[in-house]
């Protein structure tokens, strides 16, 4: 049995190092697998609480789908890019202040919609001919209305249906509602934003959860200086082993043995995975013994979306100054948009960003054919554009690290999907975006999540070891500087 007295002795340097060190056990050990922002997170929060930790990546790089790419000399995130919630409460504003980065806040608007406050940009027909901003409002109250009227269909179905599947049945009852010409393709425009929230076509939306979401107030800000500087904060003195692709897990015993691509096995008192939804999808890693049904069927209930980005980096500005440039178009699949970087960061570059299913097609052009198809849209909009000096493309659907860009709510998913996809299997814990308690598909998400699977496996580890006394974690750190620093956003 422990001496009591080891538990209840406040220790100055605040870890469970000391904790230990009167014993002969060795320090509880932990793999991560995966370095994206929530394994690396949840390596943070043990290695600052003194446990073992070590991190299995299989890419040659940090952050996942974070990914800060420089070489057009200046930081260009060619995975996640927003703050999806500017405010006190988001769980990255003190790490995101404490480093003194800026944020440019598109959007004040809280909502999934998340450009309806309709502040700065400019639509343009498929002709190159530009939309009257008028229209665009109309338009755009017009959708307004439809998705308020999908509420009532909701409320009248049991069974839930997608989100096309509702605007039809609304555009049926209310012929009032339908546009007409031009107008009808700025209404598949703003589907087509609504569609990129979620990477996925309207008519695989669920109807039932697509606004249930508790989006952080505060608006929607771009990462002036990338996300990057967030990871690197985070791993700093962690030890990350890349290009080691996990193949097996293999749990027993009281402890885990995890067997990379190289037939390499590490061996652990419990392990946390953090691999993105899709690659457990196309059961890329073996579990031995196999996971129960309902985990698997937890697994296949939730969907992963697409969304890529064709980067393009020109010597000058030739295009008006506002954040959005879009074309319009009779379907939202062939509506398409333009972030206009310079607006932000004062680099001559446009982000072209497509989502679902044409995200997809995109990527089964070469990177050359994906960035003249880019430009021939932008031709249309700017006959006299220049050619990019740069591109950059993105491949999220087909990468075998990740196999889609995030998670997204199916039609007809069940309600407990995400308490079994969170829920351990003895020393197994699981993070990643997908298992966020609030907020799927999100850096911020996936950073809670990872926090929280540490948290999990923690107390898990301690339990087992006999001490019940749970010790805080980094987070600590984060609220003093939370008083002390103000966030930067560069327009409010
Ligand atoms: C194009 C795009 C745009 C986005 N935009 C935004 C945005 O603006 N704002 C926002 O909040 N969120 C955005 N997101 C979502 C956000 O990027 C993710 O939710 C978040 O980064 C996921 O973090 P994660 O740690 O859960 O997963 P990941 O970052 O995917 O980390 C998982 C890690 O596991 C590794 N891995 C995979 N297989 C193995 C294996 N077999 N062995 C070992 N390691 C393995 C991967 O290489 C990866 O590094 C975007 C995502 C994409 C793709």
């Amino acid at each position: 049995m422990e001496p009591k007295h080891l538990f209840s002795t406040n220790f100055l340097d605040g870890t469970i190092a000391s904790r230990f060190e009167s014993q002969p056990r060795p320090l509880p050990s932990v793999i991560v697998i995966g370095a994206g922002i929530s394994g690396i997170a949840a390596a943070r929060s043990l290695y600052d609480a003194s446990f073992k930790v070590t991190v299995l990546e299989s890419r040659d790089r940090l952050g996942g789908r974070i990914h800060t790419d420089h070489s057009f000399g200046c930081p260009v995130d060619m995975g996640a890019s927003w703050l999806h919630g500017v405010c006190n409460e988001n769980p990255l504003a003190p790490l995101i202040r404490g480093l003194g980065l800026t944020l440019y806040r598109t959007s004040g608007d809280n909502s999934v919609l998340y450009d309806h406050d309709l502040e700065s940009y400019m639509l343009f027909n498929i002709d190159g001919n530009q939309v009257a901003q008028q229209m665009v409002v109309e338009v755009g109250d017009k959708f307004k209305k439809i998705l308020e009227e999908t509420g009532k269909v909701r409320d009248e179905n049991p069974e839930d249906i997608s989100v096309s599947q509702a605007i039809s049945i609304v555009l049926d009852r209310h012929p009032e509602l339908r546009q007409q010409g031009l107008a009808h393709e700025v209404l598949q425009w703003f589907i087509c934003r609504m569609e990129a929230w979620f990477a996925a076509d309207a008519d695989m939306i669920s109807l039932k959860t697509w606004d249930q979401e508790h989006v952080l107030s505060g608006g929607h800000g771009l990462m002036v200086q990338g996300y990057d500087p967030v990871i690197k904060s985070l791993a700093k003195d962690i030890d990350i082993r890349l290009n080691h692709r996990v193949k097996k897990i293999s749990s027993g015993y009281n402890k885990v043995m995890v067997t990379v691509e190289d037939g390499r096995n590490f061996v652990a008192d419990a392990a946390i995975i953090t691999v993105p939804l899709g690659i457990l999808k196309a059961n890329l890693i073996e579990f031995e013994p196999k996971l129960p049904d309902w985990k698997v069927s937890a697994i296949s209930d939730l969907g992963v979306g697409n969304e890529n980005k064709i980067a393009l980096r020109f010597d000058k500005v030739f295009w008006p100054n506002v954040e959005l440039l879009g074309i319009v178009a009779p379907t939202s699949y062939a509506c398409g948009y333009f972030l206009n970087l310079h607006k932000a960061t004062g680099h001559p570059i446009l982000v072209y960003m497509a989502a679902g299913r044409f995200a997809y097609d995109l990527e089964k052009l070469s990177d050359e054919s994906a960035a003249k198809f880019v430009m021939l849209q932008l031709k249309k909009m700017f006959p006299n554009a220049s050619e990019p000096v740069q591109y950059l493309v993105s491949r999220w659907g087909t990468d075998p690290n990740s196999l889609g860009c995030y998670s997204y709510d199916l039609v007809g998913k069940p309600n407990d999907v995400y308490d079994k996809l969170r829920a351990p299997l003895g020393n197994l814990f699981f993070g990643g975006e997908a298992v966020s308690l609030d907020n799927q598909g999100s850096v911020h998400g996936a950073y809670s999540a990872g926090i929280m699977a540490a948290e999990n496996c923690q107390e898990y580890l301690l339990e087992k070891q006999g001490h019940l006394e749970r010790l805080p974690l980094a987070s600590v750190r984060h609220e003093i500087l939370e008083t002390l620093i103000p966030l930067q956003i560069s327009r409010m």
